[in-house]
């Protein structure tokens, strides 16, 4: 399956675990290089060395002293530096492909929970959380199966990704749910995304395998934080989510803004606040409106 690309968000994951200098070595050199250059720097050494003790021992400048500690540096020094740097290159790859696949989601390739709040612990600015739930999923995986509901599963992830890649940092959080991590945004421009990516999804039928098109909707919950009102990303990700019930008890479909800062947009009324431009209940169904 294809891996989205989320290198072009504003919000990234970390690319890899903390490395030390012999692994930064290894990359940028590689093997043989690196190799190379224990090697000159063993002959260097290893003279240096020789050269020490034969002052210390009072002996004169002897040839064969130099002659030995240059075999040792060629044959010795390659055998176990080659070894090394190959163990080293070997382990950095494996340790990077796990710390890769600890913060994927097998499924869509979208970043995870774990890449989400590694990137939200990371941030602390004025951002915004949208918890993106899919309708009535469960409709799909019983009329279609549960093969054809991840399809469509990557489908949607594949539209979400088309709204959100350049804006944020879009994971899959679990199950039927996406969360968008957004930095420096404010209230407006979270709910304009969210309005937008919402009414794409129910105005444009997913095409799923050879079945008809398929009308899926989806419930937003959004959560934003001000500098004036800071909340950590933990407690953005729980207000958006309880936006969420929100939504879904508001009959599906829209985008319900959680209380966490100032005016909800574009409107005076103390906030929360939700618009409803989707279809009711009935309408709304994941299955109902397949061509
Ligand atoms: N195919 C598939 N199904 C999944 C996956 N993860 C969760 N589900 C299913 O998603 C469904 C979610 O169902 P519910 O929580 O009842 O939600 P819903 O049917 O979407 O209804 P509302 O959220 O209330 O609109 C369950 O049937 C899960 O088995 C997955 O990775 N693949």
């Amino acid at each position: 399956m294809q891996e989205f690309d989320t290198r072009t968000a504003p919000l990234t994951i970390k690319s890899g675990p903390e490395v030390g200098w012999l692994r930064r070595l290894v990359r940028r050199a590689g093997v043989w290089w690196g190799t190379l250059l224990f090697v000159a720097v063993g002959i260097v050494t290893s003279f240096a060395i020789t050269g020490t003790a034969m002052a210390v021992a009072g002996l004169p400048d002897m040839m064969i002293g130099y002659v030995c500690a240059l075999i040792c540096s060629v044959t010795l020094v390659p055998l176990m530096a080659g070894s090394l740097l190959s163990l080293i290159r070997r382990l950095d790859e494996a340790e990077s492909q796990l710390y890769h696949l600890a913060r994927t989601d097998e499924l869509t390739g979208l970043p995870n929970r774990r890449a989400l709040i590694e990137a939200g612990l990371r941030c602390s600015g004025p951002r915004a959380v949208l918890m993106i739930d899919v309708d009535y999923f469960k409709r799909i995986n019983d009329t279609y199966g549960h093969q054809i509901g991840d399809l469509v599963l990557y489908e949607v992830a594949g539209r979400l990704a088309s709204q959100f890649a350049r804006a944020g940092l879009l994971c899959r959080f679990g199950g039927e749910e996406f969360t968008v991590l957004l930095n420096d945004t404010d209230r407006q421009s979270a709910h304009d995304l969210a309005e937008r990516a919402r009414r794409n999804m129910a105005e444009t039928p997913l095409q799923v395998a050879d079945l008809p098109a398929l009308h899926v909707t989806v419930s937003i919950g959004i959560a934003v934080t001000s500098v004036d009102h800071s909340l950590a990303t933990d407690k953005l990700i729980d207000a958006a989510d309880r936006e969420v019930y929100r939504a879904k008890h508001k009959g599906r479909n829209c985008v319900c803004l959680a209380d966490t800062t100032a005016d909800p947009p574009g409107s005076d009324e103390s906030p929360p606040y939700c618009s409803e431009d989707g279809a009711s209940e009935g309408q709304n169904t994941a299955v109902s409106g397949a061509a």
